[in-house]
């Protein structure tokens, strides 16, 4: 299961910054000034993983590889897009494949960067992206509903949603059915996917979490084109205290951010506030997704890896892919797929109470199942085959 992630916003409000913080490189250009970013930048971010290591030892794997999503950083989004501003939507093209969107508001004051408006004012900003999310469907759903092959359901879903987006109504707000939503899937409208709304603030601020994140929250309340039901899907960051504080030693991180005014009760609370880790388990929970694991039980003439992959948490609820043991197989390999016997499923917790495979399934705790079994987060899969 491929899952992408497109990072929306207006010009120069860090977007790139963010991209390479999550990257942990400097793969994008970022700078101050609007329409730096003109090319997506795409990079695969790995999910944060609570079990991956542990069973790579249990495995006594090489190696370690953990799922990853795809994030894609794209130009800003101005107001009048829709009319040729700036640089238009065409780009939006790209956010059309993506699972879910990331949209970053500046919420930081800083004079010195250039703001397109010439004033910081988030919820404003906020609704300028939103509008033209908007009017960049209403146009994408009208060009199709001219083409004559549009008919059937399709054209029916489609005039309804226009109707709504000509009265300001996001396509997501719609009651639309599974079979309706089907029919347009190939459309990737963009108001109808998943947001997550990041506020992007100063450093200080970030340093004062509860306060900030209130603040966002209160914003968020007055953001009309936000989504009622993910009004939750919101965090704060602080794209160039990222930057900052980039790869540096650990205890320099905790000095850096302490000086500032951070308070940590526990060391490990640093790591839970990287956006490297916030932003993609965020995206996970919104999108429903759960992990499941290979390595253990496999012979180290086979595989020395132990993998993790992503899959719908619901049993296909939310994406409509549920994962059988037999579809899996097939993401590990065509002979795998085609020789398919059995399953041998247990759970990554209860594994990781034992020092081998072999100890977990003498206890009696890995149980066997058909490739009609529907995979669930955090077990591990040991795939028979002939
Ligand atoms: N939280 C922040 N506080 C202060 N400055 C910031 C913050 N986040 C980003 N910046 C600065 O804002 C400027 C613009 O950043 P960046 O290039 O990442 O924006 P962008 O949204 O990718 O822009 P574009 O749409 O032009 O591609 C950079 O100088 C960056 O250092
Ligand atoms: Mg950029």
């Amino acid at each position: 299961m491929k899952i992408k992630v497109g990072i929306l916003g207006l010009p120069n409000v860090g977007k790139s910054t963010l991209f390479n913080a999550l990257v942990q490189k400097s793969i994008a250009h970022a700078a101050n000034f609007p329409f730096c970013t003109i090319d997506p930048n795409v990079a695969p971010i790995p999910v944060p993983d609570p079990y991956l290591e542990r069973l790579g030892r249990v495995a006594q794997s090489k190696a370690v590889k953990p799922a990853t999503m795809e994030w894609v950083d794209v130009a800003g989004l101005a107001k009048g897009a829709h009319r040729g501003e700036g640089l238009g939507n065409r780009f939006l093209a790209s956010l059309r494949e993506c699972d879910a969107i990331c949209h970053i508001i500046r919420a930081f004051e800083d004079p010195n960067v250039v703001h397109v408006d010439g004033q910081v004012d988030p919820v404003s900003d906020a609704n300028v992206i939103g509008l033209e999310l908007i009017l960049a469907d209403l146009a994408h759903v009208e060009r199709r509903l001219e083409k004559t092959t549009c008919s059937g359901v399709e054209r029916a879903t489609l005039e309804s949603i226009a109707e709504s987006l000509e009265k300001g109504i996001p396509a997501r707000d719609l009651q639309l059915s599974k079979e309706d939503l089907l029919s347009i899937k190939s459309m990737g409208l963009l108001t109808l996917k998943p947001f997550l709304y990041v506020f992007n603030v100063d450093e200080v601020d970030f340093c004062y979490r509860e306060q900030a994140l209130e603040t966002a929250r209160e914003r968020l309340q007055l953001i009309p084109y936000c989504d009622l039901e993910t009004k939750d899907n919101f965090t704060i960051v602080s794209a160039k205290m990222e930057a900052n504080l980039g790869e540096k030693p650990r205890e320099t991180q905790l000095s850096y951010l302490q000086d500032m005014g951070m308070e940590f009760e526990k060391d490990d609370q640093l790591e839970g506030i990287r956006s490297y880790n916030v932003m993609p388990t965020m995206v996970q929970r919104l999108l429903n997704l759960g992990l499941v694991y290979t390595g253990p039980g496999v012979a180290s003439s086979r595989s020395q890896t132990t993998k993790a992959y992503m899959i719908d948490s619901g049993g296909g609820a939310s994406t409509g892919r549920a994962t059988t043991a037999h579809d899996f197989s097939g993401r590990l390999h065509g002979d795998i797929r085609k020789g398919f016997t059995r399953a041998e499923i247990t759970k990554a917790e209860a594994l990781l109470k034992y020092d081998s495979y072999v100890a977990a399934k003498d206890a009696g705790i890995v149980r066997t199942e058909g490739r009609d079994y529907i995979l669930q987060p955090d077990e591990v899969v040991y795939i028979k085959w002939k």
